[in-house]
């Protein structure tokens, strides 16, 4: 049996999108339901307590606090100080997650954004690798961005034992010279890709996929199953981290863990209770360009802020007109080089950017502190986009908000994040609940195709054709002085 017949029950699954020889299901015993075992009644408080869901057989127990991680396991003294001097509270995800993985179990972990999931791996990988040898573990994110904040954050960790942390770049080394130069190679599955020759791989032991639902869509599946094709070795131990799961691709991620642990936090798909969501109707584009303006004028730009739109094309619209407004903005989408998107990271990071524009490119992962304000100017065109684009504010228990603008082409669209909404706290108006929903069909047309939009206007029509009608106007003038000065 594989894995495409376990899909047949039911679940809509892609053959084609796919394929039908791909490394992750052959490395793998074909998918089984897994029987959980009882734990013990202290083992289920800790767990009820802090809403963590397992699913696995001979699962670690919840360890408490960083202490008793580091009590119970081999540590480096300087990441237990750094720990010390970041963090109080191990976050729930981490409380499970954690044991997990100083165990060597295969894990898929699902915790809502911002909860801590870069640190659930991060940590015990320090204490797995202890020391410098060879290249064992592989950390991949989607983005370049990604890939760049959990490169910072391990090295931080792995600060003074002298593990080897690379960040896989252009100008990175040749492959053959990785395996005895590097513990640690962060990076994006392409970047991967472009350089694997067939010896690279074959010293990992661990394999990280952060955002791992997006790592196995369309776009990255042929080269996550390319690497892990060159991943060779026995025992290896492979992790997928994200804040949302869809149904086939948890089965798919499943299936390529062996005998895996999985654990949820909270709900799955689900938005942190420390945001504060709206819903704001805009009826057209100049309805969105007014309510923007005057959320600027009421004082609810409190920055950091990030607008979130549809395309790049739409990020640089955005961004003329709120330059024009002598705001402090600034825009990244993917059109961008390397160096230019790393200047405007570091520029809202450090706070020279208030505004930050911004597209789907970092809507997954990214960790800017303090984000106030979410807005989406654009309708997100999935849940799991507008759940990861919120998710950039109220991170580690802050409390934010999220406002999402809705013209009148949304509005069909409207009721997908409405229960989300609802379900989060916010306070949705009866009739809104009342909606009809999207069809399946209608929602994966969303996510293929954005809602067609007038473009962000520069200026209202009525000053374009003023200012046509007074260009008219002069040159009419000239013509009559000079007939004047003729006479
Ligand atoms: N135990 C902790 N206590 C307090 N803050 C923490 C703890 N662990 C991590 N954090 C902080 O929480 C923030 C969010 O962490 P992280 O980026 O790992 O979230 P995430 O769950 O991966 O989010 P996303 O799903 O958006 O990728 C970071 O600023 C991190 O430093």
């Amino acid at each position: 049996m594989d894995v495409f017949s376990i899909l047949k029950d039911g679940t809509s699954f892609d053959r084609k999108r796919f394929g039908s020889d791909i490394a992750l299901f052959k490395q793998s015993e074909p998918y089984k339901k897994i029987k959980t075992e009882v734990s013990s009644p202290q083992t289920e408080d800790v767990r009820k307590e802090f809403h963590i869901s397992v699913d696995g057989s001979d699962i670690p127990e919840p360890i408490k606090s960083f202490e008793e991680i580091f009590n119970n396991y081999n540590f480096p003294e300087n990441t237990q100080k750094v720990i010390g001097e970041l963090y109080e509270n191990l976050t729930p995800v981490q409380m499970q997650a954690i044991p997990c993985i100083l165990n060597k179990r295969d894990l898929i972990a699902i915790a809502p954004t911002g909860t801590g999931k870069t640190l659930s791996f991060a940590l015990p990988l320090i204490s797995l690798l202890r020391k410098p040898k060879r290249l064992r573990a592989l950390i991949i994110g989607p983005t370049k961005e990604l890939a760049r904040q959990l490169y910072k954050e391990i090295l931080v960790l792995s600060e003074g034992t002298n593990l080897r942390v690379h960040l896989l770049s252009k100008k990175s080394p040749e492959p053959k010279e990785w395996s005895s130069n590097y513990d640690i190679i962060v990076t994006t599955p392409l970047l991967l890709v472009h350089k694997l020759d067939s010896d690279t791989l074959k010293s990992v032991q661990y394999i990280i996929l952060d955002e791992s639902d997006q790592l196995f869509d369309m776009g990255y599946l042929d080269q996550i199953d390319t690497i892990l094709k060159k991943c060779t070795r026995k025992n290896q131990v492979k992790m997928m981290f994200s804040a949302t799961m869809l149904p086939t691709v948890e089965i798919v991620a499943k299936a390529m863990l062996i005998n895996p642990v999985k654990i949820i936090v909270g709900m799955k798909n689900t938005t942190v209770s420390t945001l504060e969501q709206k819903l704001t109707f805009c009826s057209n584009e100049l309805g969105k360009l007014i309510a923007l303006r005057q959320m600027v004028q009421d004082g609810e730009m409190v920055p950091p802020v990030l607008i979130f739109t549809q395309s790049k094309e739409r990020a640089k619209e955005l961004f003329r007109e709120l330059k024009n407004d002598n705001l402090r903005v600034g825009m990244i989408h993917a059109g961008m080089n390397d160096a230019q998107r790393d200047i405007v990271v570091k520029n809202f990071r450090v706070g020279n950017i208030w505004i930050l524009i911004c597209t789907d490119l970092i809507a997954r992962g990214i960790d800017f502190r303090g984000v106030n304000l979410v807005i989406n100017y654009d309708f997100p065109q999935s849940v799991v986009g507008y759940i990861h684009r919120v998710g950039r504010a109220g991170r580690a228990g802050r409390e934010a908000k999220a406002v999402t603008f809705y013209t009148f082409e949304d509005a069909p669209y409207i009721r997908m994040i409405v229960n989300l909404m609802k379900r989060s706290g916010a306070e949705i108006p009866e009739w809104m609940l009342q909606l009809r929903a999207p069809t399946r069909k209608e929602r994966r047309e969303l996510e293929k195709k954005p809602v067609r939009r007038e473009t962000i206007m520069r200026k209202p029509k009525f000053t374009r054709s003023l200012r046509r009608f007074m260009a008219k106007k002069k040159k009419n003038e000239g013509k009559n002085e000079n007939s004047t000065e003729i006479n």
